[in-house]
């Protein structure tokens, strides 16, 4: 799906000081379009002055709070912003898109006052946005059964260096964050600290953290001015059970504080040392991002195939080079392509799926109305105008296996209707196309068998993959079976499958990120913490341990502390990992005669002791399906 970037501005009243300079609103407003008056220019064609005395720029929104009619309400003002754009990125994030929020403008003209809130925990964008998440998933049924996971991050970007906001570093190491880019998930900050947040409390904490930590300084326009470039970061990840398989929709949310625009003009910074070189950087990078933008809004005017981005993307990534299509247009001979710079900048580079890539994104540009600022507000205007043609190709970050099988079952629900409707014709209608149907329904239901045949085969390879993200065997697979001498837990899936997992003697680990060791088991679904709890096997004996704030528990009691497993227990880890410990015979007798069969007695089905009578060790096998589990 294409989106153009949508596209607000929002002109701030005249300050104290310009008024006293004698400044003269230069601004007008009808509708979503702005008009720009420049003073010095007498317009008059029939006296030889030629020049354009106003021009006109229409934009997605318009938010004019110079205008003699504005509303002065602060609050007024930042939640209608945020109702017609933030609304729209919150839809999107909640969808499964990846979305972008940018604040761009002169310095000194409300970047931070709509983004961020000036002061500290004043209404603004981001804070209206949270809120609204999670009002929505409070407010979201149960009977959806969706568990969402929120995790935050904010850096800066100071002089082309990336800062972590959140991290409380000594001052050497404040800024040694590298950019890397990963193959599939694109640009990243390696080592930027994330936060997982439970509600709007939380959140707001971090970004006043994040705000105070923040470089500002005093400049001859601004006394609070940012002097970075600031983004916050929302990875939000909603997962749930659909048509029994786990599914997991990934969205990601950049909420972009850009550092103002300014004049590079030494003698504007006599009085304000060491500004001139921060202003360089800044302008720098905005230049780059001036680029990027204009280069891709002349690839969406000239209409590019996104075939031919893609293509030419992946096979030369780290070059972000577009061929022309021969002859469309091409400027000059010599240039027979369009490079994007995205690495020209760490804004950019950063931001290069919210530029023309897999994102909606909005940008409000925000101006002064002051006259003596015609040129930096005529320069915003011309910078949104042409951020408003690019066109970015978002779409649902979702597991490709997952949504195969969604739109396969769509089909099979398409075709069924259209069986149905076939059959509620007339007798007669029916006779008279009796052959004729016959040989459609026959090829309609060949068509539905060759679906549900995929969808099976689908499935299983979905299964599959989990249990081998999950680092288990999948019982038919080469050198696997069920119940191999060497293993000791088992997992097993609604759909019959069952797997062997290796608890090995002595510390196996339990956790979401996989760390590609035989210690260490992966763990499914979202509330799943990156180390959740380990198990201890020694000499026959196993004891569970959960991490501080994990969610663990021993046959329904939640736990908090070491617990000593026993045969039959049931386990749970997180909220869609669930077991059955079960211990070999062998094991059982050899505790038995240690004295502890009083711990071992219960719970074990005869089929279970059958089973496992035939392994060496330790085994747990899982008795639940997700399916029930989830339902608990
Ligand atoms: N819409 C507005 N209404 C009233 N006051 C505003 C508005 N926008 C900004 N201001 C005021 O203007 C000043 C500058 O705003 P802000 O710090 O947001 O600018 P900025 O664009 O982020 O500047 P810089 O790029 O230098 O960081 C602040 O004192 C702020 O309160």
């Amino acid at each position: 799906m294409a989106s153009n970037i949508r596209v607000a501005v929002r002109v701030r009243p005249l300050n104290k000081k310009e008024r006293e300079a004698g400044a003269r609103n230069i601004i007008s407003s009808t509708g979503n379009t702005v008009s720009l008056t420049n003073v010095n220019v007498e317009g008059q064609a029939e006296y030889g002055d030629h020049r354009e005395r106003v021009k006109h720029f229409t934009f997605d929104y318009c938010y004019d709070g110079a205008s003699e009619h504005s509303d002065t309400d602060m609050v007024a003002c930042q939640e209608l912003i945020y109702q017609d754009m933030g609304t729209e990125v919150l839809q999107a994030a909640l969808e499964g898109y990846n979305a972008c929020m940018f604040a761009y403008g002169q310095t000194g003209t409300g970047k931070t006052y709509t983004m961020m809130g000036y002061p500290k925990s004043t209404i603004c964008f981001v804070s209206l946005l949270f809120q609204a998440l999670f009002s929505h998933i409070e407010e979201s049924p149960v009977e959806d059964n969706v568990t969402f996971r929120i995790e935050i991050s904010f850096l800066e970007i100071y002089n082309e260096r990336v800062r972590d906001l959140l991290q409380t570093r000594r001052r050497k190491e404040r800024y040694t964050l590298k950019v890397r880019e990963h193959p599939k998930h694109g640009p990243y900050v390696k080592d930027l600290s994330k936060y997982v947040v439970k509600d709007f409390s939380e959140i707001q904490a971090l970004i006043d953290r994040g705000n105070e930590n923040r470089t500002t300084a005093s400049t001859h326009m601004h006394k609070h001015s940012s002097r970075s470039h600031a983004i916050v970061t929302v990875n939000l990840s909603q997962a749930k059970f659909e048509d029994n398989l786990p599914s997991e929709i990934i969205s990601k949310v950049n909420l972009v504080d850009l550092a103002g625009s300014e004049r590079a003009d030494p003698s504007y910074h006599s009085e304000y040392k060491g500004r001139i070189k921060e202003g360089a950087y800044i302008n720098k990078s905005l230049v780059t991002l001036g680029n990027v933008i204009s280069v891709l809004a002349q690839r969406s005017l000239l209409n590019f195939s996104t075939e031919s981005i893609t293509s030419s993307q992946s096979a030369r990534s780290s070059v972000d080079f577009l061929e022309f299509p021969h002859r469309v247009n091409s400027p000059t001979r010599r240039t027979r392509g369009l490079y994007i710079p995205y690495r020209d900048s760490v804004l950019t580079w950063l931001l290069k799926d919210s530029l023309g890539g897999n994102s909606k994104t909005l940008m409000i540009a925000t101006i002064s109305p002051a006259s003596q600022y015609y040129g930096d507000t005529l320069s915003t205007l011309r910078y949104a105008q042409r951020a408003k043609s690019i066109v970015n190709k978002p779409k649902i970050n979702e597991d490709d296996n997952v949504r195969l099988i969604r739109e396969l079952r769509a089909q099979i629900e398409m075709l069924k209707r259209e069986l149905e409707k076939a059959r509620k014709l007339s007798p007669h209608y029916i006779r008279t196309i009796s052959t004729s149907f016959s040989q459609e329904e026959s090829e309609s239901n060949r068509r539905k068998e060759a679906i549900l045949e995929e969808i099976e085969i689908k499935k299983e390879q979905v299964v599959a993959e989990w249990l081998k993200k999950l680092g288990m065997q999948v019982p038919g697979s080469p050198g696997s079976s069920l119940y191999a001498t060497t293993s000791n837990l088992v997992f097993c899936l609604e759909n019959g499958l069952k797997v062997q997992h290796e608890l090995k003697e002595g510390r196996t680990f339990f956790g979401r990120d996989d760390q590609q060791s035989d210690h260490f088991k992966e763990l499914m679904g979202s509330d799943v913490l990156p180390n959740h709890c380990h198990i201890d096997s020694e000499d026959g004996e196993i004891r569970l341990s959960p991490e501080v704030g994990a969610l663990c528990y021993v046959n329904s009691q939640i736990i908090t502390e070491p617990v000593l497993l026993k045969h039959g227990d049931k386990i749970q880890m997180g909220k869609l990992n669930t077991f059955t410990f079960q211990q070999t015979q062998e094991i059982i007798e050899k505790l038995t005669n240690s004295g502890l069969e009083s711990r071992l007695s219960v719970q074990c089905s005869s089929e279970d002791v059958s089973r496992s009578s035939s392994m060496n060790d330790l085994t747990m096998v899982s008795s639940s399906s997700f399916k029930t589990y989830d339902q608990k």
